[in-house]
């Protein structure tokens, strides 16, 4: 069994690495993956380089085994369609091992623009985390597809929709590049390693961005 936490990661911050561990915790998940996108679909480019978020990630994963960086999307060309990770991984480890793919509301909430949505659940189950200001819409498309039982998303390979509360925390990465641009602190919000390394090059301060 895999667990998959995308994103931009423009950068990672503890709202990501919380969701990352409660996932992986509460499904038993040994090898979590947490892979940023190269080119995100139906968002604005990432203001850090690819390999600035890869390695902003790497850092702040250092001291927890289970949550592993995985580099896919950013060796891929184009845009990042989570159905292209999804059947690499399948054609990596078959197709009975389960893969749980972890996402928050607000993604979820447009799911059915993603591109070949429909072909998702064929691949993996979807974990979808509770976050702060977005919830989803009673009796929708997606109830048919409901489990409240974990143990059959680790029993099957995909197909299973599952509503997951993780410990709230109303962060953002646009809050913290906000407060970077403004000359103000995001101490506490991510990794010290991440906003030391974010101070060393820079990143999304006025000066640099042009902003
Ligand atoms: N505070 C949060 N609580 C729960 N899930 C979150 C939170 N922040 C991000 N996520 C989830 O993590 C995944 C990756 O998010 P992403 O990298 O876009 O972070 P973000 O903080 O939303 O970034 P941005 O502000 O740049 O849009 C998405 O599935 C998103 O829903
Ligand atoms: O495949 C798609 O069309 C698609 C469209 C939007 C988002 N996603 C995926 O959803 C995850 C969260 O995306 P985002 O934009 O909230 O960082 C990440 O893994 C994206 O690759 C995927």
């Amino acid at each position: 069994m895999i667990g998959i936490l995308g994103g931009t990661f423009d950068p990672v911050h503890y709202a990501h690495l919380r969701t990352a561990l409660e996932v992986a915790e509460h499904f038993g998940v040994a090898d979590m993956r947490l892979i940023p996108g190269n080119v995100p679909p139906h968002r604005p480019q990432p203001v850090a380089s690819p390999a600035q978020r890869l390695a902003m990630l790497q850092m702040a994963l250092v001291s927890e085994p289970r949550l592993q960086a995985d580099d896919r999307e950013l060796r891929r060309e184009g845009h990042s369609y989570s159905i292209d990770t999804l059947q690499s991984f399948r054609d990596e480890m078959g197709t009975e091992r389960p893969i749980l793919f972890a996402l928050g509301v607000d993604a979820f909430l447009h799911f059915q623009r993603w591109h070949r949505w429909d072909e998702i659940l064929g691949l993996a189950h979807l974990v979808v985390v509770h976050r702060p200001g977005y919830s989803l819409p009673p009796d929708d498309w997606y109830e048919p597809y409901l489990s409240a039982n974990p143990a059959e998303l680790c029993t099957t390979p995909a197909g299973r929709i599952y509503l997951l509360p993780v410990t709230a925390l109303d962060i953002s990465a646009t809050q913290v590049r906000e407060r970077l641009k403004q000359g103000k602190s995001p101490r506490y919000l991510l990794p010290d390693s991440v906003l030391d390394s974010i101070q060393r090059h820079q990143l999304y301060c006025e000066k640099i961005n042009g902003t």
